[in-house]
């Protein structure tokens, strides 16, 4: 279900974290921006660059992986809870060039538990282009202590010591 206090279809979502390797502003990163979708869907863009090749001018597979994640991921604005991926199956159908705008589009298709089951798909320099990519994830639910455990001491500690990021976090909670 989306969540009520979802943000509304077309609002942007922002970057869940500074240096996240898929939304964050890093140079080496993807920039993907995504908005939330109707019902508990999302879109994203993410345009492929050279630092992405894994194959003269083609896009790396793991980057085009690393995108279906980044967009699966920001399902979690729409349902107000924080996830992470379990499990990611993805198709390759079509070669990306670089220099191509992939256009993504992410869903819940189930909910068990804790268990969120959803897809993805990347398409070709429009939102109605051509299929390139496609995913089939698992994510699940998690407490904000997952990362407080498992996260390096340093970037943890300046996580907790930036007001912004802890409010992105606690938005999530039921029980902040
Ligand atoms: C803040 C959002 C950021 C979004 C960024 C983009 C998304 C990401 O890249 S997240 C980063 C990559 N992912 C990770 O680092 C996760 C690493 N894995 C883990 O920490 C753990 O394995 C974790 C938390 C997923 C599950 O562990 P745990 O909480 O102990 O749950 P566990 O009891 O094992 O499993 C719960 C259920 O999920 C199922 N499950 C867990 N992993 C899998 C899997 N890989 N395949 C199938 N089922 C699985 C279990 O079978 C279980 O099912 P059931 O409830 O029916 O018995």
């Amino acid at each position: 279900m989306r969540h009520p206090d979802a943000p509304a279809p077309g609002k942007p979502l922002g970057v869940h974290y500074d240096q996240c390797f898929g939304c964050g502003d890093q140079p080496g990163g993807l920039g993907l921006i995504a908005r939330a979708g109707e019902g508990v869907s999302v879109t994203a863009e993410f345009t492929v660059r050279s630092g992405h090749q894994g194959a003269p001018g083609l896009a790396h597979g793991g980057a085009l992986a690393a995108a279906l994640d980044e967009t699966l991921g920001a399902l979690n604005w729409l349902q107000r809870a924080i996830t992470v991926t379990g499990r990611l199956e993805t198709d390759f159908v079509r070669p990306v060039p670089v220099g191509t705008e992939l256009h993504l589009e992410a869903r819940v298709t189930a909910v068990h538990g804790r268990k969120v089951y959803c897809s993805a798909t990347g398409r070709l320099g429009a939102p109605d282009g051509p299929v390139a990519v496609r995913a089939q994830a698992l994510f699940i639910e998690v407490r904000v202590e997952h990362f407080i455990e498992n996260g390096r001491a340093e970037e943890i500690d300046a996580a907790l010591a930036d007001p912004d990021q802890v409010k992105v976090a606690r938005a999530f909670e039921v029980n902040p």
